[in-house]
């Protein structure tokens, strides 16, 4: 069996699972941001319960609108914050801790198979802690909320193999950009990734956390990734605080020697170059070589996708020492507090504010188009985030190119779209 149908039958009771059966499953921790106040709110006051299955498998936080730009964010912030109280939420992270998927991770609650829901379509990020995480509907949450179980139809899984090691100006960005390229948007609808393979260990965390992120770019499930020594260290040195989480889910899950998958495909990463995806398509992806002078108006640094220590080092040994042109709003923001404060002790927010870039405070921000950097009309940006469709960072004739930090800085510094000129790992 694959990793992800061993943790999908471990939670519906079952030996074994063919890909296709529905079955219906315990869930381990669910995540949940403003749709708190958004749908969800209603749709679970709807069934006029007085509780909520597990108050303590339940993590909330405050992050797409943080703090609010507008009263619509600020009373759904109001509804959101009612109801946690109402209903006793545990896990209630407020709105100062950062995007909801860089700050579950950090705080230990992605752990070795585990069935993670949140009601955020890129949930799927917690793959990268060899679990299952994927984004669900209001309306399901208002049944786990009710039930603590969710029905799943189970994926075919698609392995991918990786060999070799990123290049020099190469990140996790371009490898998940590859995979779009190869796969496109409609790809893998229903299916869960796994990856694996000896070009693992070549992979950081974060680098994990960026394709585990964007599998759902290609219509994936999940996308979950292996457990190996760096992963055993990342979950060592960041316990949960839900110390029945280190207790219960601390036995990595390998696939079996016999699984069985849709498709083997296997991938050299020294081969991968830096990539981007142009308008209005995660999917539209060529190599920034072959793109032409495309001029920016903004170059956004951030999100959930890239918005982690390794995304900043790398923009700020870009950036070091010099000065973007005036013409370019270069925006930079940390994915979680703890990001922020890292980076500020390691000097890299001063590096990147001397050379002229604007860094904000934790929150979704400009992916999403919600505030402190939206585009205006006919604006151009080069965004580190995962989604550049029609109107998604600003003004509808806006248009968003999509690729990694290293891309993003040596753009902000040049005026346009182009590829570092050192080596981003020396
Ligand atoms: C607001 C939220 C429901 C949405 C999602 O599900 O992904 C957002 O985070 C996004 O990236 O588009
Ligand atoms: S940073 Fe962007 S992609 Fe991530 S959760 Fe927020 S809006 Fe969604």
């Amino acid at each position: 069996m694959s990793i992800s149908n061993q943790i999908f039958a471990k939670h519906c009771n079952k030996k074994s699972l063919e890909p296709g059966e529905f079955v219906e499953c315990d869930i381990d921790l669910v995540m949940v941001h403003e749709q708190l106040g958004g749908r969800i709110s209603p749709e679970f006051r709807k069934l006029g319960l007085d509780r909520i299955w597990d108050p303590s498998k339940v993590f909330y936080i405050l992050d797409h609108w943080v703090p609010p730009p507008d009263i619509k964010a600020a009373k759904m912030h109001q509804i959101a914050n009612k109801f946690a109280k109402d209903y006793n939420i545990k896990w209630n992270m407020g709105q100062n801790q950062g995007i909801c998927h860089q700050v579950l991770p950090e705080k230990g609650f992605s752990r070795p198979g585990m069935l993670i829901v949140g009601s955020d379509s890129h949930t799927t990020t917690y793959g990268a802690f060899n679990c299952i995480g994927t984004g669900i509907g209001a309306t399901d949450v208002s049944i786990i909320f009710s039930l603590g179980k969710l029905w799943f139809k189970i994926p075919e899984v698609q392995r991918i193999e990786f060999k070799g090691k990123l290049g020099s100006k190469v990140m996790g960005k371009d490898v998940v950009l590859q995979l779009l390229k190869d796969f496109h948007t409609d790809g893998a609808i229903y299916e869960a990734f796994e990856f694996g393979g000896l070009g693992l260990e070549n992979l950081s965390i974060s680098a994990r956390m960026t394709i585990a992120n964007m599998s759902v770019e290609m219509g994936a499930k999940c996308g979950v990734f292996e457990s190996d020594k760096l992963l055993e260290n990342w979950l060592k040195s960041h316990p949960s605080v839900e110390n029945d989480f280190n207790k219960k889910f601390n036995k990595p899950i390998f696939p079996t020697k016999d699984a069985q998958y849709k498709k083997i495909s296997n991938y050299d990463l020294n081969e991968i170059p830096p990539l981007v995806a142009k308008p209005f398509s995660p999917d539209n992806v060529i190599p920034v070589e072959e793109l032409g002078t495309i001029e920016i108006d903004e170059a956004f640094l951030g999100s959930c996708t890239n918005g982690r220590m390794e995304d900043l080092r790398v923009a700020a040994k870009i950036i070091q020492g010099k000065k973007i042109p005036s013409s370019v709003k270069f925006i930079i923001i940390p994915a979680s507090r703890e990001i922020y404060l890292q980076a500020l002790n390691e000097g890299l927010i001063e590096i990147l504010i001397q050379a002229g870039g604007v860094v904000e405070y934790p929150s979704c921000g400009p992916c999403i188009g919600g505030h402190l950097g939206v585009l205006g009309p006919n604006e151009i940006c080069v965004s580190s985030s995962n989604r550049n469709f029609k109107g998604r960072m600003g003004d509808p004739t806006s248009k968003s190119y999509l690729a990694s930090p290293a891309v993003v800085a040596a753009s902000a510094l040049k005026g346009y779209i182009t590829i570092p000129e050192k080596d981003i790992w020396k």
